[in-house]
């Protein structure tokens, strides 16, 4: 690889700049660019069909741009050039010989990676927690310990940067909190970037310590996961007996509502929702006491829905 085709990367370890991707008149990537810091546990969240999948391939060189540049660990990425999986881990789907053992696998996996010590096999078993597994056959394995020899497989050659494509699909709560203490494990104590696509930001929500959001082929949000919670939007509920009225009420004080599916009264006002009690006090005067006020916190998924502009209601 020529000089010139280095990126000073720093402790960043993928780089994506500006990249179009169209397959023929159709349009998947339209200018995204990212970038991911050296241990961290990135989750590329996008609807089915956003493009996750092309961006990845493209990462690993197997498939090219039609315009813009990536970069992994510093080195331009080249359609073709598959140098970089010596680096580079990659979970697609649990892959294996469905009538091998879970040794025989990650054997072949070991020696298709050119890893000459036999004892990584054991490690990687050990680290995964496949220990009491190993001598069974990969197709009696349970879908967790699937994903698990999955991962297993993916990082034989200790990678410098691991790219899981939908890799917690299915996982019971059980088996996401092991993926996810691994991953850490990974990504804190030896430095390996985890790059994880998702369409579920509920899972991704639970792994990843950044996650970007791909729609319509760019990145529209990104998100540090500690400052998650506070961007979940808060709406105050309400309920009583004679709802017109107290529909009359709050427009006559200058609240903004909604009606929810289950006809409750929705209001999303800033104000509403911080002092909860003054409402109270209005419709307690204007003798239309709540049987309900509630301030209700959107969910991950109602977050994600109205990040790329898609009510529940319109899906
Ligand atoms: N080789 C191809 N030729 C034509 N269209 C393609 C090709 N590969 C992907 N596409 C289209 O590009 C779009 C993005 O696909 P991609 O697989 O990247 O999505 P994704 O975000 O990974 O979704 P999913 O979660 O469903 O895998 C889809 O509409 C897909 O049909």
């Amino acid at each position: 690889m020529s000089i010139l085709s280095k990126k000073n990367s720093g402790t960043k370890t993928i780089q994506i700049e500006g990249v179009h991707k169209s397959f023929g008149e159709y349009k998947v990537l339209n200018n995204l660019s990212l970038e991911v810091n050296r241990g961290e546990i990135f989750g590329f969240l996008g609807l089915n069909g956003a493009g996750k999948t092309t961006t990845i391939k493209m990462l690993l060189g197997m498939l090219k741009p039609t315009s813009g540049k990536l970069y992994m660990l510093g080195e331009k990425v080249d359609a073709g050039n598959y140098k970089l999986w010596d680096k580079v881990g990659y979970l697609e789907e649990a892959t294996f010989y469905p009538d091998l053992t879970v040794i025989e696998n990650l054997d072949i996996a070991r020696r298709m990676q050119g890893v000459s010590d036999k004892e990584s096999v054991n490690r990687v078993i050990s680290k995964l927690g496949l220990e009491p597994h190993k001598t069974k056959k990969a197709k009696n394995l349970s879908l967790g310990n699937k994903q698990r020899l999955g991962i297993a497989k993916a990082m034989i050659h200790n990678p410098e940067i691991m790219i899981l494509d939908e890799p917690i699909n299915g996982l019971d709560p059980a088996g996401v909190a092991e993926i996810r203490n691994m991953l850490y494990d990974l990504a804190n104590n030896f430095g390996v970037t985890v790059f994880i696509s998702s369409h579920l930001l509920e899972e991704l929500s639970k792994v990843a310590t950044r996650i970007g959001i791909i729609h319509n082929g760019h990145l529209i949000q990104e998100i540090e996961m500690g400052k998650l919670e506070q961007s979940l939007q808060k709406n105050l509920v309400l309920d009583g007996r004679d709802k017109s009225a107290m529909k009359r009420v709050l427009k006559e004080h200058g609240y903004e509502f909604e009606e929810t599916m289950d006809d409750y009264i929705k209001l999303t006002d800033g104000h509403a929702v911080e002092c909860p009690e003054r409402l109270a006090e209005l419709l307690v005067k204007s003798n239309q006491p709540p049987t309900l006020l509630r301030v209700i916190s959107e969910d991950l998924e109602g977050y994600f829905l109205r990040k790329i502009g898609i009510g529940r209601g319109n899906i």
